[in-house]
């Protein structure tokens, strides 16, 4: 029995899996809140992480019906690029500053023209630094909080920090490194440079984690945090990942040919490659798979989050705000909204600000404004898909996951705006799942048993067949005239370079 955490922007996912049969047995969840402050700040108090960690877990084995002796490893997947930053004697300095908080945007500027723009970033590291990656983090921290700066020990990723409260060690792999802005995806190292152009004195290199390979282990659970979890002491703690790199592991997308879309706080797209051929594509993230390989990324910084600030606005549940997203036509009767509450990533504007357009006397409506904010988010994945088309990527069907992958009208409405078929696997939680079978990967390499990563996800990930939509060609139509809308408003409110028309390209 393996067990697979997710640490999201939400919440913390927990999913026990006996890898033998490739059943699901239990899962828990608990949730995080943001704190949220000026200029674009969004971070988190570890405490949360550690303590959603306890309760998702405990509800997963409630839920099986099993204790966790019988737990062989933990593979702990995490949102991607905030920063955690430790002292010498292990203690956090300040709350994590997360992958959504532009408030380091001026910095990663900063940062970018130092690394000779665009161009310089991606010759230099393989990727383009955007705000939110955690580098520009730490020079904001170095301007605003000099002396818990100079204090800095450990620098760690979320799922890393999380590895070190299980382990006591300080460790990262290749996947979730990819996207600090200091380290090199082709050559899978630290690029200590930049770092020592924030700090010269070299402390700052000093103070990250050894990497290692996504097979292997951080360790072994501490004992007396075995015993708090009611885990199995001996348990091993892979070595985790990035949440897409573990979305990849989860959906099976460990080879080319398949796309994963998230539906979480953040939107995200991804597949696999074996090589890092490098898009000249500034908003797509050639970061490193946890699988072996590369994992071509785009992310988009408003998802669920902004459909969650309408429907507290207008003060509707769930089911109620589902409803009237399926009571108002494709277009939103000519309403368009460009959901940047958080600023964006792509399209890469992290410092705009959120607007509607088109409103009239008669268009005002709930329904319209539900119905625009998700097509507006859906819109900007849309966006990135038309960019890692461009980037050369193919696929005939997306495999969708992430919460919001459970609404069958928003399945059909990624189906009809990419023209592309969409399928779930048995999992949403397909974070979790890929962290459960990535440590079943890391016991069976420790214990020479020679069940690869494919057997393994060929056991473990299925795709639900009932959840399959095709695009419907009427949709496909309708949405194709409403996202002309918002390319143009993108352009004409942003002056934004709108991806090419890619709307004659095969899936
Ligand atoms: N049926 C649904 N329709 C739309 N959104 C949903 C549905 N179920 C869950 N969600 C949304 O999914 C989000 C959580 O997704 P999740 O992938 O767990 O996020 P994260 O990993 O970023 O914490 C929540 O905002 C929730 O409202
Ligand atoms: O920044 C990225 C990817 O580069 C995000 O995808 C984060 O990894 C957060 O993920 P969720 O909380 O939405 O799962």
């Amino acid at each position: 029995m393996f067990l697979g955490i997710d640490c999201g922007t939400q919440g913390t996912k927990a999913l026990l899996l006996d890898a033998s049969s490739g059943r699901v047995l239990g899962q828990g969840a608990a949730s995080h809140t943001l704190i949220s402050g000026p200029n674009g700040r969004r971070e988190q108090d570890t405490e949360q992480w550690t303590a959603a960690f306890v309760a998702a877990t405990a509800a997963a084995l409630n839920a099986a019906g099993v204790d966790g002796s019988g737990v062989l490893g933990i593979g702990v997947s995490g949102q991607q690029h905030g920063l955690v930053t430790l002292d010498d004697k292990g203690q956090v300095l300040r709350p994590a500053k997360l992958w959504c908080d532009t408030e380091s945007a001026a910095e990663n500027q900063r940062l970018l023209d130092w690394l000779g723009g665009e161009q310089g970033s991606l010759q230099r590291l393989g990727v383009v630094i955007a705000p939110g990656y955690t580098v520009s983090k730490l020079l904001w921290m170095k301007e605003q909080h000099a002396e818990r700066f100079e204090r800095i020990a450990h620098i760690l990723l979320p799922h890393d920090y999380l590895n070190y409260w299980l382990t006591g060690r300080c460790a990262s792999e290749y996947g979730d490194a990819a996207g600090t802005g200091y380290f090199n995806v082709r050559s899978r190292q630290w690029d200590n440079a930049i770092l020592r152009y924030i700090d010269p004195t070299g402390r700052l290199e000093a103070a990250l984690p050894e990497l290692i390979e996504p097979h292997q282990p951080v360790g072994r659970i501490r004992p007396e945090l075995a015993a708090t979890l009611g885990l199995n002491p001996h348990a091993l703690v892979a070595s985790g990942g990035g949440d897409n790199m573990m979305g990849a592991i989860g959906t099976g997308n460990i080879s080319p040919g398949a796309i994963t879309m998230s539906l979480g706080t953040s939107g995200t797209l991804y597949a696999f490659a074996n090589e890092a051929r490098i898009s000249p594509q500034p908003s797509v993230a050639t970061f490193c798979s946890s699988s072996g390989g590369w994992l071509p990324l785009i992310c988009t910084m408003n998802l669920t989050n902004a459909n969650g600030a309408i429907r507290d606005l207008l003060q509707l549940d769930l089911d109620q705000f589902n409803a009237l997203v399926a009571q108002s036509p494709i277009g939103a009767e000519g309403v368009t909204m460009l959901p940047f509450l958080n600023g964006e990533r792509v399209p890469a504007l992290p410092q705009a600000t959120a607007s509607l357009h088109g409103l009239t006397a008669d268009n005002l409506t709930r329904a319209n404004l539900c119905r625009a904010v998700v097509e507006g988010v859906t819109f900007g994945l849309r966006y990135g898909l038309d960019l890692l088309r461009e980037s050369g990527i193919r696929s005939e069907r997306i495999q969708l996951i992430g919460g919001g992958a459970n609404n069958p009208l928003w399945r059909q409405i990624v189906a009809d705006m990419m023209a592309t078929p969409v399928v779930c696997t048995s999992h949403s939680e397909a974070a979790a799942l890929g962290g459960a079978i990535q440590a079943a990967w890391c016991h069976a390499r420790e214990s020479d048993s020679q069940a690869s990563l494919i057997e393994l996800c060929d056991r473990c990930v299925s795709l639900d067949e009932t959840t399959a939509v095709d695009p419907a060609p009427n949709a496909v139509h309708a949405y194709e005239q409403a996202y002309r809308r918002y390319r143009d408003l993108v352009g004409t409110t942003y002056g934004q370079r709108t991806p090419p028309d890619l709307t004659t390209v095969a899936p």
